[in-house]
């Protein structure tokens, strides 16, 4: 048990966290290290395991996640932009591996963390689950095969309390769909269509996103022709799938060299 990597989960009573908490400790190929909330959290202070309404597991949630992330041999987090760059920086300086699961990364966020990268192992990805990561190589390879009168259109769903869009999956396709057709993403997105917006570009990779209910996360990437429609589409019904991912790219990272690397590398696809 001392000899299996030891696992620190941040954000631990979001939806994520949770879902992360319960596949660590019914892992038998890690430990749950340390559990992190902020301050005023009213997980702080408690046992995971009541927490997440059973028995104790000897594991009190914490607001310091630097002594937490110190006993650790990876930081597993899907939180929000700001905590992200804040516990890349605490990771790095504890020699853990960090698995960063948000999304709605802005520029700012990113050079933070690539600092981060160049004393510490990072694995970052939209999306950890396996179907996503499979999905986003096909949408490149389709991409490269049909020229630009072949329009590229992102349809993303989430659940109601998703807080940012289009959502890190989503922009993970567009990146794809661009690199297949060899052109900027930056360049070529249009999102967020409303009134007289005239017609589409020549081009245009395009993004729209639905929030609703409890949706976990639905992807379609459409490449509509003249006549003739492809659809590719990944559905998610159980947050576990990127539970499990995350849990195997901490794994994963282990004695890697420093580095920014992504679910593809883990997956090996
Ligand atoms: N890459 C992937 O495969 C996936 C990524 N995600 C992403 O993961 C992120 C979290 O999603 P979800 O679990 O649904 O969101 P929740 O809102 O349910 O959980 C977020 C958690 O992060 C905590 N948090 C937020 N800000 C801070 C902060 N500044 N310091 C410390 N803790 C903080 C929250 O604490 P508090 O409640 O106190 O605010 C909460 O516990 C999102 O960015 C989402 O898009 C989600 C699913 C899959
Ligand atoms: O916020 C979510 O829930 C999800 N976020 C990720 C995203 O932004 O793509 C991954 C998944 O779709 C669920």
């Amino acid at each position: 048990m001392g000899n299996l990597p030891g696992i620190v989960i941040t954000g631990a009573s979001g939806r994520m966290g949770q879902m992360l908490l319960r596949t660590v400790l019914a892992s038998d190929k890690c430990r749950l290290a340390g559990a992190v909330e902020r301050t005023g959290n009213p997980w702080v202070g408690r046992d995971v395991g009541e927490m997440l309404g059973g028995q104790h597991v000897g594991v009190t949630v914490t607001d310091d996640a630097l002594e937490a992330f110190a006993k650790a041999q990876a930081v597993i987090d899907f939180t929000a932009p700001a905590a992200t760059v804040e516990f890349a920086a605490l990771a790095a300086q504890a020699r853990a591996v960090h698995v960063i699961g948000t999304t709605g990364l802005e520029a700012e966020h990113l050079a933070k963390i690539a600092a981060a990268a160049r004393h510490a192992v990072i694995v970052r990805a939209g999306n950890m689950s396996l179907g996503v990561n499979l999905l986003v190589k096909l949408t490149q390879k389709v991409a490269e095969a049909l020229d630009a009168d072949w329009d590229v259109e992102i349809v993303e769903a989430h659940h109601n309390k998703k807080i940012d869009a289009p959502s890190g999956t989503a922009l993970m396709l567009g990146e794809a769909a661009a690199e297949g057709r060899g052109v900027s993403l930056a360049q070529m997105r249009e999102s967020g269509r409303d009134g007289i917006t005239g017609a589409r570009a020549h081009g245009a990779i395009g993004f729209s996103a639905i929030r609703g209910g409890d949706i976990v996360g639905e992807h379609d990437v459409i490449f509509a022709g003249a006549g003739e429609r492809v659809i590719l589409r990944h559905v998610a019904t159980d947050r576990g799938i990127f539970a499990r991912g995350a849990l195997r790219a901490a794994i994963w990272g282990q004695n890697k060299s420093p580095g920014e690397y992504d679910m593809i590398d883990v997956l090996g696809l």
